[in-house]
């Protein structure tokens, strides 16, 4: 089986925020994902940025695509990234499109489940378009419930897509995230809001890498 990936989510402000936090995570993360907030506060030139400064790195742009699935990801896949998010939420020509426009670029696309109620019929319905990744995401609104991803991503086990999971991922609940389907774990705020994120980011490193051997 493929090696599982650990997957930083830079949700900050600034390019400049996200680069300090690369300098001290970056060697220990096999995707960097241009977070939400900062694609909407610095545009596809964030994507730029990292992928020039971090160029062996796979570069996300969780711009969580609902509409415009052809037209909205161009900016990014011109700007580097490798992968991109659409809302398994939107209509399914948008998720058509999306996947078709990313393939075309050798791009691959996230389908994140973000508030999808009826999650296992919507990956049923999803998963055959080809999507590179399933999400299992608690919001960040959805954290405060105490929702856990990884209860939520067994909702998702019917289906062969590879899968990833997010939602408030910390140290200390990392390994049963990586112990369970996802191939690919997101954690973000729990490392750039810790006071040593590269610390974090290691010893998340340290527990992946000790899975991956052992599999
Ligand atoms: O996608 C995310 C969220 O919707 C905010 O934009 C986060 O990147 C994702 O949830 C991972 O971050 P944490 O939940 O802080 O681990």
């Amino acid at each position: 089986m493929a090696d599982k990936k650990f997957q930083v989510a830079l949700d900050l402000f600034t390019i400049e925020d996200a680069m300090r936090i690369l300098e001290q995570v970056g060697e220990y993360v096999d995707i960097i994902e241009v977070g939400t907030p900062l694609m909407v506060a610095e545009g596809a030139r964030a994507v730029r940025t990292i992928k020039d400064a971090y160029p062996t790195k796979t570069v996300f742009a969780d711009i969580k695509v609902m509409d415009g699935g052809g037209e909205v990801p161009k900016s990014c896949i011109q700007a580097g990234c490798d992968m991109f998010s659409v809302l398994c939420a939107s209509d399914d020509a948008t998720l058509r499109a999306a996947i078709e426009l990313a393939h075309a670029n050798d791009v691959m696309v996230l389908a994140d489940m973000c508030n999808v109620k009826n999650m296992e019929e919507r990956a049923a319905q999803v998963a055959p378009m080809g999507p590179d990744y399933l999400c299992c995401h608690v919001g960040f609104d959805r954290q405060a419930t105490g929702a856990d991803p990884v209860e939520e991503l067994k909702r998702l086990s019917g289906v062969s897509t590879p899968k990833a999971i997010a939602g408030g991922i910390k140290l200390s609940t990392f390994k049963a995230a990586v112990e369970s389907e996802a191939q690919d774990i997101i954690s973000g705020g729990a490392i750039f809001n810790a006071e040593k994120p590269g610390e974090v980011a290691r010893q998340m490193r340290e527990i992946l890498d000790a899975y991956n051997a052992s599999h």
